[in-house]
Order: structure tokens, then sequence, then C-alpha cells
């Protein structure tokens, strides 16, 4: 295989379309098979997706957009999907996706489980919890994970490494020392689902596409073309 620095772009699309997509045994889906609610149709191929031990299954995109529509996306993981029915994840109010969702709710996430071929998409508003229940999820964060949010001023310009390796001994001082420290940016996001589509691929590009569409206290579901 060439170099992917290699110049000629040429030879990177070769490469990329040599790459293998949705390759191996994949998972049937029986649409009529899945429950009526989005929520437990998710938890159930969470649940296979555990089983059937892909890395990581709780590590989402998160798309948020500006006041402006700039859209922008990232990482982040699942904490919950709770009794509520609503996707929860954490993160720091002074980010970019904070600051978006502060201005602008409208989110959208997305799961991609490889092993399985099988994409969750789920788009909503989303809610910031209450400090309580932020405090909490910071404490129940291990020391290491508490002096990181300590350190940090997401998104600032950073001199050099060694600035945050310092930033970092000196938070996790703080952390040995004051165990109940809480860092008051530290924010727990609910997405409340609209829409919520399950994919599911196909090696013969069949694939399946269902989605859930909320409908007053309910929710409806349909087929789509792929
Ligand atoms: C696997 C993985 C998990 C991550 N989990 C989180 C998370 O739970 N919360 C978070 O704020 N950032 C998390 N990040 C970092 C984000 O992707 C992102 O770099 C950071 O939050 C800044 O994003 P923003 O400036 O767009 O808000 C994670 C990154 C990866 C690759």
């Amino acid at each position: 295989m060439p170099p992917l620095d290699d110049a000629s772009s040429a030879s990177l699309r070769r490469t990329l379309r040599r790459l293998p997509a949705l390759a191996g045994a994949l998972p049937r889906l029986e649409p009529q098979s899945l429950p009526d609610d989005p929520v437990t149709a998710f938890l159930r191929w969470l649940r296979e997706a555990l089983d059937a031990g892909v890395p990581e299954p709780h590590a989402v995109t998160v798309s948020t957009a500006d006041a402006a529509g700039r859209p922008s996306s990232r990482v982040v993981v699942l904490k919950d999907v709770d009794d509520q029915g609503r996707w929860v994840f954490a993160t720091d109010l002074r980010s970019q996706k904070a600051r978006d969702l502060e201005v602008n709710a409208a989110v959208a996430l997305s799961f991609y489980w490889q092993p399985l071929g099988r994409q969750v998409r789920v788009a909503g508003t989303a809610v910031r919890l209450d400090a309580d229940e932020c405090a909490a999820d910071f404490l129940a964060r291990s020391p290491a994970s508490r002096a990181a949010a300590f350190a940090t001023r997401p998104g600032e310009p950073l001199a050099g490494v060694d600035v945050l390796h310092e930033a970092m001994r000196a938070a996790s001082a703080r952390v040995e020392a004051e165990p109940d420290a809480v860092l008051p940016d530290w924010v727990l996001y609910a997405v409340v689902p609209e829409e919520v589509e399950l994919w599911q691929g196909s090696g013969d590009r069949a694939h399946q596409r269902v989605v859930y569409r909320r409908d007053g206290a309910g929710w409806s579901r349909r087929l789509v073309w792929p």
C-alpha cells in the first residue's frame, strides 16, 4: 500500500476506494421485531453491542450549531439514558459544544458500532440538568478525570505541553486535598429525542433504516429507503 502522505491524490483515492466498509457477517434486522419505542430499541442494540464486544460503544458523536447555524461535531461518552428517555452526556460549560447549546439547543447524536454495521442517530433538543445532578456526576468521576477537568481551559491557546502537565499536577494536588471540590462549569446535558433512527448495514447494500418520530405522547415508526 502506498504511503498516505503520497502527494498523488489519485493514489489516495485508490487506497480509500479499496478499503472495505460493512464487511463481515452482519446481523439481519427484522424491523417488525423492534420495540414500539426507540429508547427500548436503543437499549437493546446497546446491549447487543456490549455482548458483541464492540469497543467503546458508549462513544457518541455530538453535533451542535452556534447562533449563526455553523455546525461542529465531536465525540463524548454517553453517561445515561435516563428514566425520561433522554440521552445524557457531560461536558464543560466553557466548551464550544456547551456554548452552542446555551444559544441553540438543537442537537444530534450519532453512534457507529462497526463490528455490527449499525448506526443509531438521535436528533432533538438538549436541556441542561440541575446543578445538584451535575455536581454528583463530577464527584463520581475518577480523581484523574476530576483533576483534568480542574486543570483545563477548554479551547484556549496552550503555551506548551509542559504547561498542561504542570496544571495537571497542581489540579491533582487540589483534588487530593479537597476531595469534595466540584468544578462549577461541569454540566450534564440531556438530549430529549424528537427522532431516532436505527440503521442496519448489509453486505449486499440493502441497508435497513427504521425511523421513530415523536407523535404526541408516543412514537410513530416507519421504514425509509436507505
Ligand atoms: C472517546 C472520547 C470521549 C470523549 N468524551 C468526552 C466527554 O464525555 N465530554 C467532553 O466534553 N469531551 C469528551 N471528549 C473530547 C471531545 O471530543 C472534545 O475534544 C472536547 O469536548 C472539546 O469539544 P468542543 O470544543 O467542540 O466542545 C471525548 C473525546 C473522545 C475521543
